[in-house]
């Protein structure tokens, strides 16, 4: 496997290694060009999942509410206990949960009172019913409680205004239930975003081959259109653009103030078919930087076409898919107010050993194959190339080879990005 994965490809050999971006540079100048969304939709809670959340929202009073029993039980004030024994006290009434405010009776005694109901001013104790016996018109306890026993305080859990969900947040449900319980059923979302992709090359259909011609199916359009499925997206798939500039040029035009991120495919490198940057700047756009110091996805390069940001994405399928991964993933969580949001990476173990060309940091696609110590232990799957995916459906996640380092040996820990789908441990195949 690691000699395989050493005869990839040797582009290093003619490339100015020194000239190429490093990753993390490239990603700042990426997130550089975001100017977040302004436009906030406010929405009924229910349809917010998946949304991100447009403003801090805050608790609109103290939360619990009042202060109320935490079990089933009896209430008591702890100053009218004598003694250390069993005590026995008049029952001076029932509060259920949802009970209106009652006139408190002042004589000693206690109340029946079930979890979550109202506790009576003074009543500064509930003990459950498990240490209690009563008769309905007595009670006797058999334990003495300490003040605050098993009452849930006004305030204790959340302050009157304190930011109870953030700007910025992709909405789970667990944030819909908190939004719920504070009476908030309606949020100022970040407008949905809007996607444009588009594939570039004359080599690439979509339906059946052209027979006799040299065509591939495009497959990089209909990738990029599911790496943006959910419902913060509203995604246009703009086809298939033609090698052939006044096209390009007309066709970029034409995109004018519909989209806040294009993300092409191919025609981003150097050779004389690949000339999707000139056509970007002839239509009035820029490059604000081209070629990182990646592997797969040297040629990526970002720019802007009117508001709207324009990512370059290599043509070569993986080198696409882990620009989007790195880059365009960033942006869109940057667009949506969601500024520190970084692919999620963890610690493995690497299986095998594993050469490295210093120079570009390299993500490869790798499977688990058993745990070490808590950690998976993971081997590269595929030999390499960035022309195929092949190798990414059997993977359960991408490692990462820092671009200094000349590789790893069996058994080091290494940085790996796995996918949420990865599971547990994997089954070798
Ligand atoms: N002389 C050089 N040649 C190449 C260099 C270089 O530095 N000097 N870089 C190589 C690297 S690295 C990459 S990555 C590719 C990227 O090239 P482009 O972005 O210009 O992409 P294309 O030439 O258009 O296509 C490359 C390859 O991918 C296929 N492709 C393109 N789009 C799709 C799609 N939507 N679905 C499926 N496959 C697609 C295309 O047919 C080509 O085979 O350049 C190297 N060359
Ligand atoms: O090595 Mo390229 O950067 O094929 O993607």
């Amino acid at each position: 496997m690691a000699d395989a994965l050493a005869r990839s490809c040797d582009c290093e050999a003619v490339d100015q290694l020194s000239q190429l971006i490093p990753v993390s540079v490239a990603l700042e100048i990426a997130r550089g060009l975001v100017r977040p969304i302004a436009e906030i939709e406010p929405s009924d809670i229910r349809n917010s999942v998946g949304r991100v959340n447009a403003i801090d929202i805050c608790a609109p009073r103290a939360m619990p509410f009042f202060n109320n029993s935490a079990m089933d039980g009896f209430a008591v004030r702890t100053s009218q206990l004598m003694g250390r024994g069993p005590q026995r006290l008049h029952l001076l009434g029932t509060i259920t949960a949802g009970s209106t405010n009652q006139a408190i009776d002042e004589r000693p005694g206690a109340y029946r009172i079930f979890t979550g109901a109202p506790v009576p001013p003074d009543f500064d104790a509930v003990i459950m019913q498990e240490h209690c016996l009563s008769d309905g018109r007595t009670v006797t306890l058999r334990t003495l409680p300490a003040v605050g026993d098993n009452i849930r305080f006004r305030g204790e859990d959340i302050a009157e205004g304190a930011i109870i969900v953030r700007a910025g947040t992709l909405l789970e449900a667990r944030h819909i239930g908190l939004l719920a319980a504070n009476g908030i059923y309606s949020v100022p979302l970040v407008r949905r975003l809007r996607i444009g992709i588009l594939s570039t090359g004359d080599e690439l259909v979509r339906g059946d081959l052209l027979p006799g011609s040299s065509s591939i199916f495009d497959a990089n359009g209909p990738m990029l259109h599911a790496l943006c499925a959910g419902p913060i997206f509203e995604v246009t798939d703009l086809g298939i653009l033609p090698d052939e500039m006044a096209s390009l040029v007309e066709f970029l035009h034409s995109l004018d103030g519909r989209f806040d991120l294009i993300i092409s495919s191919g025609a981003a490198s150097t050779g004389g078919r690949d000339m999707l940057r000139e056509a970007l700047i002839i239509s009035g756009g820029t490059i604000d930087a081209y070629r990182v110091a990646l592997k797969p996805g040297k040629p990526v390069f970002f720019g802007k076409l009117g508001d709207a940001l324009f990512t370059g994405l290599p043509g070569n399928p993986l080198a696409a898919y882990v620009g989007f991964q790195l880059f365009a993933a960033a942006q869109i969580a940057a667009l949506t107010g969601r500024q520190g949001a970084a692919p999620f990476s963890a610690s493995a173990i690497c299986a095998i050993n594993l050469r490295h060309k210093a120079g570009r940091t390299e993500y490869l696609p790798a499977r688990i194959v058993g745990m070490k110590d808590q950690f998976p232990v993971v081997e590269p799957v595929g030999h390499g190339s960035s022309a195929t995916l092949f190798p990414l459906n059997f993977a359960d996640g991408l490692c990462v080879i820092p671009a200094e380092c000349d590789g790893f040996e069996e058994g080091n820990i290494l940085q790996w990005m796995p996918f949420q789908s990865a599971p547990a441990f994997s089954e070798t195949n």
